[in-house]
């Protein structure tokens, strides 16, 4: 059996650990899906459960399959097209596991940010896949947020960039404090965004006038 080749590294959530390498154990997920139909009292063998340790195996490899997705390499494609003003994506839905609970969070994700004076900028499509990679791994809001925003400044050298994250947690709809409908806002801000009037102007794109 193979451990985590990330673990015990520190994670801080400005430095997202390096894609995970090889593939996941999927007999590992199954045997533990089986214990866990086991300790609930359930009869994994019977007609409805018998499939279901290797169809949870292939959902969780499919939840979790941003560890072993890169970043740099998806940012790695950029266009020089002297726009040197703000670029936002608003309303890109996202799925993600609740680090605690493992059960989903989802909710959508706006990215916004200003080039470089040279206009570097990304495709439209590779800044959702962005919120894909931090997304699908264990994962609380807050980090996801930061290592979103984190990203774009690496990797496009932006003069400024804003993520904001709306979500609905099931571990609180669902169990717990069991309060559906709840949702929770995070945000993270870098650059010339921090400016009040260019962050008013980004938050009022992305969180007004939009389809409910
Ligand atoms: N800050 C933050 N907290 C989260 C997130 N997802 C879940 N949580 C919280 O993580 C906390 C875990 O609290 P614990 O007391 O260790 O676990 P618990 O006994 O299951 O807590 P309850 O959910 O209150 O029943 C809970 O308050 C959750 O609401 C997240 O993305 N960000
Ligand atoms: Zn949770």
């Amino acid at each position: 059996m193979t451990e985590h080749p990330s673990a015990g590294s520190a994670a801080s959530p400005l430095s997202p650990p390096a894609p995970v390498t090889g593939a996941v154990d999927l007999p590992r997920i199954e045997a533990a899906v089986r214990e866990i139909l086991l300790a609930v009292g359930e009869d994994p063998e019977r007609d409805g459960l018998r499939g279901t340790p290797s169809r949870v195996a292939r959902a969780y490899e499919e939840a979790f399959q941003g560890l072993r997705e890169d970043p740099a390499e998806l940012m790695s494609t950029t266009f020089d097209i002297g726009h040197e003003e703000l670029v936002l994506v608003r309303d890109v839905p996202f799925y993600s596991m609740c680090e605690h609970h493992l059960v989903p969070f989802f909710g959508h994700a706006h990215i916004g940010y200003i080039p470089s004076p040279e206009g570097r900028v990304t495709g439209l499509s590779k800044l959702a896949r962005l919120v894909d990679i931090f997304a699908k791994r264990p994962q609380v809001q807050e980090q996801l947020t930061t290592q979103v925003v984190e990203a774009l400044m690496e990797h496009l050298c932006p003069r400024g960039a804003i993520v904001v994250v709306e979500a609905e947690h099931l571990c609180m709809s669902m169990r717990g404090v069991s309060k559906p409908g709840a949702r929770t806002i995070t945000s993270a801000v870098r650059g010339q965004l921090r400016d009040a009037a260019t962050r008013s102007e980004a938050m009022s794109l992305m969180l007004h006038g939009r389809p409910n």
